[in-house]
């Protein structure tokens, strides 16, 4: 479902970061870990294709994204992906109903009300699809931007520090939620957290691979331990190298 080898990314007049291989077990969710500046948002931006690779092999849902063409890469990112960014980006000029409508009407697609409805049901918003991002809570306006995501039938969600600056309360309901709606719409979750109760509720879990990256801090040597159990893998990265 997702595998990269030799991938490297260079923004401008900066050193690359260069991921460690990896590839994801059949059936796993993907935990991305890291210090901050260690390369999970450009890893997130790759997978999504919303950055082109520059160096190396990147599978993403059985799809070759190295040499796809921007508008090819659009297409697929919208019928592939579902993400629910750490900024919300609903549009508060659009009611919630309209705010899940938007990914298919950008595609040219029908918006699929009856679609809008199932999620909102399920995700315990029912009732509220005429409101505005501004009239919801915290929580709420989370559920929507997850409901959203999930709108085109995602193979992959990916979710970018889906806990930050939620109570913990909030933090574990949302982590739930998303294990919940990956489980139920059959598709791979992805989340990039630093945040340690996210580690700790997914530890427990056997269906969850961790990919832990750390900061480069001038060392040009790239040092991989793969630690594997019986039921769970985590891939230390010591360094990136550049
Ligand atoms: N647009 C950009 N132009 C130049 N350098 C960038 C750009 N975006 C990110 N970087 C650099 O690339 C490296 C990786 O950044 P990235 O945002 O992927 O890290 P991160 O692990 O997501 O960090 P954080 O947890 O703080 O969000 C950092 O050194 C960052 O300064």
């Amino acid at each position: 479902m997702l595998a990269w080898r030799g991938l490297r990314y260079a923004y401008p007049r900066s050193a690359a970061i260069a991921y460690p291989d990896f590839s994801l077990r059949p059936g796993h969710h993907l935990l991305l870990r890291g210090a901050s500046g260690a390369g999970k948002s450009t890893l997130l931006a790759l997978l999504s294709g919303l950055l082109r690779v520059q160096a190396g092999e990147l599978h993403v849902a059985g799809t070759a994204l190295h040499g796809m063409p921007a508008r090819a890469l659009d297409a697929w990112r919208g019928a592939t992906l579902g993400v629910v960014p750490q900024r919300l980006h609903l549009s508060e000029a659009l009611t919630v109903a309209e705010n899940l409508a938007l990914p298919a009407l950008a595609a040219g697609q029908p918006a699929l009300p009856e679609r809008a409805r199932t999620l909102l049901d399920a995700l315990d918003l029912s009732g509220l699809a005429q409101r505005r991002p501004h009239q919801l809570s915290v929580g709420q306006a989370q559920r929507v931007a997850l409901a959203r995501a999930l709108m085109r039938k995602p193979q992959i969600l990916l979710a970018d520090e889906p806990s930050a600056s939620l109570d913990d309360e909030h933090a574990l309901h949302m982590l739930a939620l998303l294990l919940d709606a990956a489980e139920r719409e059959r598709c791979t979750l992805v989340i990039a957290s630093h945040d340690a109760r996210v580690t700790e509720a997914l530890s427990v879990r056997d269906d969850v691979s961790e990919l832990v990256l750390a900061a480069p801090d001038g060392s040009a040597q790239a040092v991989e331990n793969t630690r594997h159990s019986s039921d769970r893998t985590t891939y230390w990265v010591d360094e990136a190298s550049q």
